[in-house]
């Protein structure tokens, strides 16, 4: 067989595509679903062959039913995707050092004051659909700002904020509960944020406002309390740099 240049670039690009598809669907809910349809084709693919005509009939038409159904489901996930393409941005949101030493001097801050805060910082998984629950913003990271925000009786301090690398997305914005029943214990504040990184890989920055402590949620894991210089050396993984 000959190969062709023309061979080498289709591969090149197809390996390409599916790379990047890989790295924008890796920790989001779409990944549980391409495993699942890995399987489904497999069984297709397999009672095709074992001649099970009614089997893969079904299966045939189940699939071209589906493909709707999941572009309806899917369809933040989807959203997302394009944007990030349009923005010509496929790689994680990093954070900087001076956005994330705002951060720390905010939330230091607020867990003395007491003031009740939750902080999203978004990474791969797009947030944009909880960005629009709440006021967006757009701003520049500060520790006033963060501080300002979150402070008792101002109109936007209920919800969560959004961070998108140095800049504050959006306040006061409505995230997934956490429906896990050992976490019930918890107050909304906290199983907001576990919730949140249950269905993104957004790294959840909580601080009590009955308690004062600063706990993060990641991977649908609640930590526990952490002192300020902990929270630093937890944030180093998502700056990847010397804070
Ligand atoms: N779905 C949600 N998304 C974002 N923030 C939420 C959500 N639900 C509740 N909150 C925030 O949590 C606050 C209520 O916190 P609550 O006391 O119930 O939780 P908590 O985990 O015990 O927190 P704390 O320790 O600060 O009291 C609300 O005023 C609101 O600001």
């Amino acid at each position: 067989m000959n190969l062709s240049w023309r061979d080498v670039i289709d591969i090149l690009a197809v390996a390409t595509v599916l790379y990047y598809t890989y790295g924008l669907l890796a920790e989001t809910r779409a990944m549980n679903l391409v495993r699942g349809l890995i399987v489904y084709v497999l069984v297709w693919f397999a009672a095709e062959q074992l001649g099970l005509t009614t089997l893969s009939w079904l299966l045939g038409n189940a699939a071209t039913l589906g493909m709707f159904a999941l572009i309806v489901v899917f369809q933040p996930e989807l959203r997302g995707v394009l944007e990030r393409l349009g923005r010509g941005r496929l790689r994680e949101n990093r954070l900087d050092v001076e956005a994330a030493r705002e951060l720390l001097r905010a939330v230091e801050r607020m867990a003395a004051r007491r003031l009740g805060a939750i902080v999203a910082l978004e990474r791969r998984t797009p947030l944009g659909e909880y960005a629009v629950t709440g006021e967006v913003l757009d701003a520049r990271v500060s520790a006033r700002l963060l501080e300002t925000l979150f402070t008792v009786g101002t109109p936007l301090h209920d919800g969560g904020a959004i961070m998108r690398g140095r800049r504050l997305v959006a306040a006061g914005c409505v995230f997934p509960l956490s429906e896990r029943d050992d976490l019930k214990y918890l107050g909304t504040r906290h199983r907001a944020a576990v919730g949140l990184s249950e269905v993104s890989d957004a790294f959840v920055i909580v601080v009590s406002e009955e308690r004062g402590t600063i706990r993060i949620a990641e991977r649908g894991e609640l930590s526990p309390n952490l002192t300020p210089s902990e929270l630093k050396d937890r944030l180093r993984e998502v700056l990847d740099e010397a804070l």
